[in-house]
């Protein structure tokens, strides 16, 4: 399977390869400030209906930029319908962004404000599309789910995922995971803002339907450092710890944040 190569966000590595910083005649790019003030409430937005099935977990891997888990997107088994969504959209994976300290990490900002890391949930519309990669090339290919992660108490659910990151410390290192349900690291809260954007790493195509969680979830301090354990490098490369691996905020041109509260 080819997955859109993750390339990478602006980073150090930049210096050696080149990364497009932004993608020419761009209107709907993303990460983007969320100026609450300025979203408008919907009240025809529905809610979001998330079922997942915690079998459908397949791995979780070290690719380099991030570290994702992979689900088994060969079925209807885990998908998020309602929202702003016209179809349903099939899980195909989730991953994080985070800073090197607890100022940043957040691709996406609320009121200029970044949070310490932010969850990624990455679906695809299957009823409209044969495969993800198809889906990642169309406007209404791809709905991702962001959660924001704030300092504060430790995090059960994700204390699973922080458990496998020293066998993946390297890039390309791959453990199997068979039973996560992510549903628990999504907040009980239902409010969120949505916006049409993009990809946030190469290929940066503008076929996201965001959907961005209000309330963030709580994870501890020693959390958020097993993610900065990880490594931007290969077993035996002169190591990179891997930080700060989100896109820089982009315009928002002629776009509308709607949200789904008052
Ligand atoms: N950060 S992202 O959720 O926009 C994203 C998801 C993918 F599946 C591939 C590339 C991406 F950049
Ligand atoms: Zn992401």
């Amino acid at each position: 399977r080819i997955l859109p190569a993750w390339g990478s966000a602006a980073g150090p590595h930049c210096v050696k390869q080149r990364c497009p910083l932004t993608i020419p005649g761009g209107t709907r790019q993303s990460p983007i400030n969320i100026q609450w003030r300025d979203s408008v409430y919907d009240p025809f937005l529905k809610p979001l209906k998330i079922s997942y099935d915690p079998t459908t977990c397949l791995h979780i891997w070290n690719n380099g930029y991030s570290f994702l888990v992979e689900f088994d997107d060969s079925a209807d088994r885990s998908i998020i319908v309602g929202g702003p969504l016209e179809n349903q959209y099939r899980l195909k994976q989730f991953h994080f962004h985070w800073g090197a300290i607890n100022e940043w990490g957040s691709e996406h900002t609320v009121d200029s404000k970044f949070y310490p890391a932010e969850l990624h949930l990455v679906h695809w519309n299957a009823v409209v599309y044969p495969t993800f990669e198809e889906a990642v090339m169309e406007g209404n290919g791809l709905a991702v789910i962001g959660v924001f992660l704030k300092l504060g108490a430790h995090h059960e659910g994700l204390q699973m995922l922080v458990d496998a990151l020293p066998a993946i410390k390297h890039k390309d290192a791959v453990i199997e995971f068979d039973v996560f349900d992510p549903s628990c690291l999504i907040p009980s809260c239902p409010d969120y803002w949505t916006y049409a954007g993009s990809l946030t790493t190469p290929p940066l195509t503008e076929s996201v339907t965001w959907i961005i969680k209000k309330q963030p979830i709580e994870v501890d301090e020693n959390q958020l450092e097993a993610f900065r354990m990880l490594l931007f490098t290969s077993d035996g490369e002169e190591e990179k710890r891997m930080v700060d691996n989100f896109r820089p905020l982009q315009p928002l041109m002629n776009r509308t944040v709607r949200s789904s509260f008052q």
